[in-house]
């Protein structure tokens, strides 16, 4: 015990006159404090490491909270992000890109979550869907947050709303700017079944969507002259290049105010087929001249050269696959028959048909020739059959089309 401490102990409890004392203070080795009370002994600094200090030990508590707190958010963004990818995995989700937003669960969500107008949640009600499919919830808000998209799932996986809901949304209601938003479609037919679904699932909206059924009188209807009273185009690429050459007055349709650029099977559409998609898609994408243009790709296959495409020329791209890639979707039962020859191809065929078959068929093959001959060998085997392809006029397309629908017709050739 030094000195210090036996003063500290005789001295318990009182208080003393530190300057009528100063010179005992100073013997003693105590110090003063600037309010005269009695303070700590000035203790050299290696003792003082020993010293209680409070200070440090508030500030290091509050570290350790701070850390704890930090440990607590982390901890929980983790499990966030374990479920998200969770719940990918349930839905068969695959996506690439920074920052995806998660995937949507209800219907409701576009409203509470994403600001979506409630009537547009009411149609898609409406049609008896009561959950988003894979695609839809991984597209949607992606789509609303205006990202490039290149998504690929099963034929019948709900694409169509998949793309229609976020571009409708996008667009408001009406304006009188012209085409704000382009959906591009390999066959007329197809552009045809998506212009019908925008028109319901944009019900109440007032948004304008056509569709181009014939281009001289497109080119006055929609043309520079026109009202611009229209928002949405739906339409193979063809039609759209054919609308967009130069004549003396301009192009005669503009899509400088496009915002949105939708391209379906675009699988399809990259194919360096005979009928050259990738420079109409070329020509389409230099007309769109504005500001921002969001692009999305939809189709049923996954093709690596669209990716590529798409990486090289889309900024911040978000990639969505559904269901294993180039994989056939599972409610489709498929069955492989060998023929042997090209003409064991129509014996089979006819085969099968013997057996007994369950209309309505479809039937695709690949050239406008084939669809021919095939169709003049099957309407003598008394099978009610027609067939569609690029010859035949648009009026007989629709009346095949409406007939296949109503199920007057067994067997429709592509
Ligand atoms: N959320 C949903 N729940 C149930 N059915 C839906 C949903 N969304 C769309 N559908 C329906 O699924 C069917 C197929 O949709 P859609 O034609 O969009 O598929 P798709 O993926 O575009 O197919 P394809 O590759 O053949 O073009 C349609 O009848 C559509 O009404």
């Amino acid at each position: 015990m030094n000195s210090y401490d036996i003063f500290k102990k005789l001295t318990k409890g009182i208080k003393f006159d530190q300057r009528r004392f100063k010179d005992d203070f100073k013997k003693l080795g105590l110090q003063q404090s600037a309010s005269g009370a009695l303070d700590k002994p000035v203790v050299p600094l290696a003792e003082q490491e020993h010293e209680p200090n409070t200070e440090g030990k508030e500030e290091k508590a509050k570290s350790k909270k701070k850390k704890k707190t930090l440990n607590d958010k982390q901890k929980q963004l983790k499990l966030q992000q374990e479920q998200i990818r969770h719940r990918r995995r349930q839905l068969g989700i695959q996506v690439w890109g920074a920052d995806v937003p998660p995937p949507v669960e209800k219907f409701s969500e576009l409203v509470t979550d994403h600001e979506v107008n409630n009537k547009l949640v009411a149609n898609i009600e409406s049609q008896g869907h009561t959950l988003p499919t894979p695609v839809q919830a991984q597209a949607w808000p992606l789509m609303l947050q205006r990202r490039h998209i290149l998504a690929s799932a099963p034929t019948g996986s709900g694409k169509t709303a998949a793309f229609l809901i976020p571009l409708l949304h996008g667009l408001g209601g009406p304006k009188k700017k012209g085409f704000r938003a382009v959906i591009l479609s390999p066959t007329r037919e197809l552009a045809s079944q998506i212009h019908r679904e925008c028109v319901r699932l944009g019900e109440g909206l007032g948004i304008r969507a056509v569709t181009i059924a014939n281009v001289t009188k497109a080119k006055q209807k929609y043309g520079p002259q026109s009202s611009q009273k229209f928002d949405l185009l739906v339409t193979t690429p063809n039609r759209l290049v054919y609308m967009l050459q130069e004549n003396a007055d301009g192009p005669p349709l503009s899509l400088a105010n496009v915002e949105w650029l939708v391209v379906d099977e675009s699988d399809r559409l990259f194919e360096d087929g005979q009928r050259g998609f990738r420079d109409q898609l070329a020509t389409i994408y230099r007309a769109c001249t504005g500001p921002s243009v969001t692009q999305a790709l939809f189709s049923a296959t996954f093709a690596q050269s669209v990716q590529d495409w798409c990486r090289l020329n889309l900024h911040n791209l978000a990639t969505v696959t559904v269901g294993l890639r180039n994989t056939a979707s599972e409610d489709v039962k498929q069955h492989l028959q060998f023929c042997g020859s090209e003409e064991g191809k129509l014996h089979a065929l006819r085969e099968i048909f013997r057996k007994g078959y369950e209309p309505p068929v479809l039937i695709f093959v690949q050239t406008k020739e084939r669809a021919k001959e095939l169709f003049r060998e099957l309407i003598y085997d008394n099978i009610t059959v027609d067939a569609i392809h690029a010859d035949r006029t648009q009026k007989q397309r629709d009346n095949v089309v409406a007939a296949f629908r109503e199920g007057k017709m067994g067997v429709d050739l592509h």
